[in-house]
């Protein structure tokens, strides 16, 4: 990462209020409170807050399944505060930026074979370059640690941490800038958590993708992270590169979340030192 390149997400004092529908009496939610970051090429970084704290909201927002209150979100220079309307529009979009949940399983078709879930992403974006969808798929499902063994399985035949390697593939389809890891790795045990966060290491390595990566977890966070930003009831209340922020918390509220990591013999650790 370097901090002379063009960012490709910019976010200026952006805003998200929840407004009740027409009938229901409940007071506008403001999730999202003027925050503002960049996300450069081939960087990580994450978005730390407890539950709550509107971190989904902010990548709601870039993937276009919240529309912008206030404020501007750009990608590449494109603004994505209007929300995407066009079929085509949202391919591009989609193509720029992948997201992956943390539960694949209710993303993923359960009716079609892995490999036919990945073939199908590589010809919707179109990125077989020179070879069929399914010889890419196949080697994508490779690149993530699923081999031939694994190609004709269907979702539900495998393990969580297997599942998440499919969301990661299909992300990888197609060819994106950016993947936005939205809890990615909260649902699976901590020696899963670890390969997982090893094969996200590898394949920043080796392609040229940004992560934004959202985490309650500052373990989590300190293993992957180039910087990060932490939020507060919808506000960015600290930021900065992780593992300085991590090693020294100043701000009351990261002070407190890094108190409450819950892993017996936790300790910050530069990225560099890190076997990820
Ligand atoms: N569609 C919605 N309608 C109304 N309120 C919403 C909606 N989506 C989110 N919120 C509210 O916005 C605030 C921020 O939620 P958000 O999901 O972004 O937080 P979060 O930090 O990602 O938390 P979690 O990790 O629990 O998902 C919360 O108060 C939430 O209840």
């Amino acid at each position: 990462m370097s901090t002379t390149d063009e960012p490709i997400i910019v976010a200026k004092n952006l805003r998200k209020v929840f407004r009740a529908p027409r009938g229901a009496k409940w007071d506008p939610i403001i999730a999202v409170d003027d925050v503002s970051f960049e996300l450069y090429p081939d960087e990580c970084l994450a978005i730390v807050g407890e539950s709550g704290s509107g971190k989904t909201t902010v990548a709601r927002m870039l993937v276009g399944l919240e529309t912008v209150t206030d404020g501007s979100l750009t990608v590449r220079g494109e603004s994505r505060a209007k929300g995407v309307k066009h079929l085509a529009d949202r391919r591009r979009w989609a193509r720029e930026v992948q997201y992956v949940f943390q539960d694949p399983y209710s993303s993923l078709n359960g009716r079609q074979r892995i490999v036919d879930i990945i073939a199908a992403s590589v010809a919707l974006h179109d990125t077989a370059k020179g070879t069929t969808p399914k010889a890419a798929a196949q080697g994508i499902l490779d690149s993530v640690g699923l081999g031939e063994r694994f190609w004709t399985k269907f979702p539900h035949q495998l393990s969580g941490g297997q599942r998440q390697r499919v969301a990661i593939a299909r992300a990888l389809a197609a060819d994106p800038g950016v993947i936005v890891l939205d809890e990615a790795v909260a649902a699976l045990d901590v020696s899963i958590q670890a390969q997982i966060l090893n094969l996200l290491a590898d394949i920043k390595a080796e392609r040229k993708v940004s992560y934004l990566f959202i985490s309650h977890d500052l373990a989590v966070v300190n293993q992957i992270s180039d910087r990060m930003i932490v939020m507060e009831q919808g506000k960015v209340v600290d930021q900065g590169v992780t593992s300085e922020i991590l090693a020294n918390p100043v701000q009351p509220y990261t002070r407190a979340l890094r108190a409450a990591v819950p892993r017996a013999g936790w300790k910050p650790v530069r990225r560099e030192r890190l076997a990820v």
